[in-house]
């Protein structure tokens, strides 16, 4: 057994390679310098005695909003408590949060924190409209000016009252500014008119970053994280990166594969982290492609293989169908086989039977979610056109997953068994 006295050989700093924004905070977001820019024009009228502007601030996930909110509305508060101006900030965030009903409870509990201090409940049995005049009240009460931050907005779904009510407020004592952040377009284009018109009056828009940015972006966090890293000089680029314990080639292999999914800074950070981990636990002193390649498989494989739990089981069972179509090597696959072993399938496992439109529908499903690859082939002279279908994961990891269903694992494994009898 590992001894937790083993010296680090690798790390200096382990939090800071964690994508997760509480763990590690960087103070400074260089490539969002516009952005918080704009924001800061958003808030500045609070420093010369007038009210906030409510800004919604969009942009695909790993983007550096929630960090950049929070150290645009630290600085604020700074500046606020070194010149005594009343400022009170109440960062509430939505997750978990389906209605507004839901976040006007949260707020309204951290306003009643800031008076009493914490441990408040939340208040419970109110309409929605008591718990806006609840919240109002709060802040009469707290004075100054108010800094709502709503964060993960699209969590409320369809009910946006309280997008509505909010930036409404007819406060005698207080200035209220609303901030709200959110990763998805379709919720920002759903928006009812007037909110739009009130909160998205300033929009911030956090463009995902590209390679050259993430680069840089792993290269800080690599010189806080890692023993024998450093830059040279004063620039905080990948280009001015020295490292005994990381290849040359690391670092812009992360940053290529970010850039080529989302632009989202969290994934690449998750990559050079494995990365380092899987370096760690092979006892190699230098992170190499190779440990990147490798991390990048793991992280592909346990994504894949949460897709593939997360599903419903009939589309289970749809799956199944070409994942043993793919180890027969009977890939692509035609509708109609795979619906026969479907049949075959739910009569073993006393499951419902779909008729063939329904069992078609959940295999395009399966394409939506990436695992299959749907074509559309011709049949042959005069017989017209069908469907195939081909596994768009390694056989092993869809077994592997699949018999994590108890409904499953027999039938997984009989057809896992069937192979390896059919290969002897
Ligand atoms: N420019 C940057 N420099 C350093 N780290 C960054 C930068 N941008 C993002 N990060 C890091 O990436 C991670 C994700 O950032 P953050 O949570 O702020 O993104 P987000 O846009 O709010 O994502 P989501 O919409 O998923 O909440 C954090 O660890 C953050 O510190």
């Amino acid at each position: 057994m590992r001894s937790f006295d083993e010296a680090d050989k690798l790390y200096d700093d382990i939090d800071a390679l964690e994508p997760d924004t509480e763990t590690y905070r960087p103070k400074d977001l260089p490539e969002r310098e516009d952005e918080l820019d704009e924001l800061h024009s958003a808030l500045e009228p609070i420093a010369r005695g007038g009210t906030p502007r409510d800004v919604l601030i969009y942009g695909p996930t790993g983007q550096g909003k929630t960090h950049g909110v929070k150290l645009k509305t630290e600085q604020l508060q700074e500046w606020a408590d070194r010149n005594d101006v009343a400022l009170t900030t109440a960062n509430v965030q939505c997750k978990g949060s389906d209605k507004s009903y839901n976040v006007l409870t949260l707020l309204v509990k951290q306003l009643r924190e800031v008076r009493f201090g914490p441990g408040v409940d939340k208040p419970v049995g109110h309409q929605r409209k008591t718990l806006v005049e609840m919240a109002f009240e709060e802040m009469e009460e707290i004075g100054g000016t108010i800094l709502v931050v709503l964060d993960e907005i699209d969590a409320i779904g369809e009910d946006d009252y309280i997008l509505y009510e909010l930036p409404r407020a007819n406060l005698d004592n207080t200035k209220l500014g609303v901030i709200g952040i959110t990763n998805d377009l379709q919720f920002r284009d759903s928006l009812d008119a007037d909110v739009r018109s009130s909160l998205g009056k300033r929009e911030i828009t956090f463009h995902p970053y590209d390679a050259n940015q993430l680069k840089n972006i792993l290269a800080r966090r690599a010189v806080k994280a890692l023993q024998d890293t450093k830059f040279e000089g004063n620039k905080k680029k990948l280009a001015a990166l020295e490292s005994d314990v990381l290849s040359d080639d690391v670092i812009p292999l992360c940053a290529a594969f970010a850039a080529q999914d989302t632009g989202d800074a969290r994934q690449g950070l998750r990559l050079l982290s494995r990365s380092v981990e899987l370096a760690k636990k092979e006892n190699d002193e230098v992170v190499t492609e190779s440990h990147v390649r490798k991390a990048k498989a793991g992280i592909e494989r346990d994504r894949v293989g949460q897709s593939i739990r997360a599903e419903t089981t009939q589309r289970k069972l749809a799956l199944l169908t070409v994942v043993e179509a793919a180890e027969n090597g009977e890939t692509p696959a035609e509708t109609s086989d795979l619906y026969e072993k479907y049949t075959d399938y739910c009569e073993t496992i006393d499951a419902d039977n779909y008729i063939d439109h329904t069992f078609r529908e959940k295999l395009n499903d399966l394409e939506h979610s990436g695992l299959l690859e749907k074509n559309r082939t011709g049949r042959g002279h005069g017989k017209g056109m069908t469907n195939t279908y081909d596994l768009q994961v390694s056989t092993e990891t869809a077994f592997e997953n699949l018999s994590a269903d108890g409904r499953l694992s027999k039938l997984v494994e009989n057809i896992r068994s069937g192979r390896k009898k059919s290969t002897l």
